[in-house]
């Protein structure tokens, strides 16, 4: 696996860390708004956050809908990279799914040709997680594989676990976002996070949420985080900054 991971043209692991934005729309209109949004702010990233789509609760076996979006969001987004993300209730997100549908939806998702990279959650389960990022990439695809507690934040050695074990069940980047309950919490991301970097395999993306956390999402960057989240209408977790100011700050610490 080479450090750094190219995603139509954007490079990461290397230079700057690249700034990712969350669309979180509940309809199609307010989506497709988002995306117009985001043609004007130029993340380096885009996500859709899918589990905030109301359509997901009347899904049938066709998955027709969300594809659909999945088709538009694509062309209005022209080449920036999109990462799809059905994140279920228990990390924080907005909505379950029963297991087979969540397989089965990520893997169309990747077979659309329409989303750059699969989230795919580290605690499906460790088969699960393998069989779908290897498919992910047969597909064409690439795979975050990623974690979230929105209530705590594990030891330095978990963090580093997690991390790594996303990787060896086939991530191109381990992701892991964290809730601190003090600035102890935060060095304990921050020092996982460049424990694991310094592995040089690959890139990772890693964030302490909330207000004691800003400064992960600000400055992980030196510690070998590629990629942080900016807000730009909404935030899709707290302590997201909007961008205009994250990539003022970015710029500041790494030059732009
Ligand atoms: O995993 C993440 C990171 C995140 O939770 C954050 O804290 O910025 C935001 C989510 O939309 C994204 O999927």
């Amino acid at each position: 696996m080479n450090a750094i991971v190219e995603v139509r043209g954007v490079r990461l692991g290397e230079g700057v860390p690249k700034i990712c934005v969350s669309m979180t729309g509940r309809t199609k209109e307010e989506l497709l708004e988002e995306a117009e949004l985001l043609r004007s702010i130029k993340p380096d990233f885009a996500e859709w956050r899918v589990d905030f789509f109301e359509a997901v609760d009347s899904l049938d076996d066709s998955f027709e809908e969300i594809l659909a979006v999945l088709a538009e969001l694509r062309e209005l987004l022209e080449n920036t990279p999109l990462i799809f993300t059905f994140r279920s209730s228990r990390e924080g997100g907005q909505r379950e799914l029963a297991e087979d549908k969540y397989i089965r939806l990520n893997r169309e998702a990747a077979a659309s040709g329409h989303a750059d990279m699969i989230d795919i959650e580290l605690f499906m389960g460790e088969n699960i997680v393998r069989e779908l990022a290897a498919e992910v990439r047969r597909i064409g695809a690439l795979s975050i594989v990623s974690n979230h507690d929105f209530h705590g934040t594990p030891s330095k050695e978990e963090l580093t676990a997690r991390l790594r074990l996303a990787r060896e069940l086939g991530a191109d980047v381990p992701k892991i976002a964290v809730m601190p309950h003090n600035p102890g919490d935060v060095l304990a991301l921050l020092e996982a996070t460049y424990i694991v970097s310094s592995d040089g395999i690959g890139p990772i993306i890693t964030m302490s949420m909330d207000r004691t956390g800003v400064v992960s999402r600000i400055a992980g960057g030196t510690f070998g985080s590629a990629l942080t989240f900016g807000a730009a209408k909404k935030a899709s977790a707290p302590g997201q900054l909007a961008v205009a100011e994250l990539r003022g700050i970015l710029n500041t610490l790494y030059g732009g």
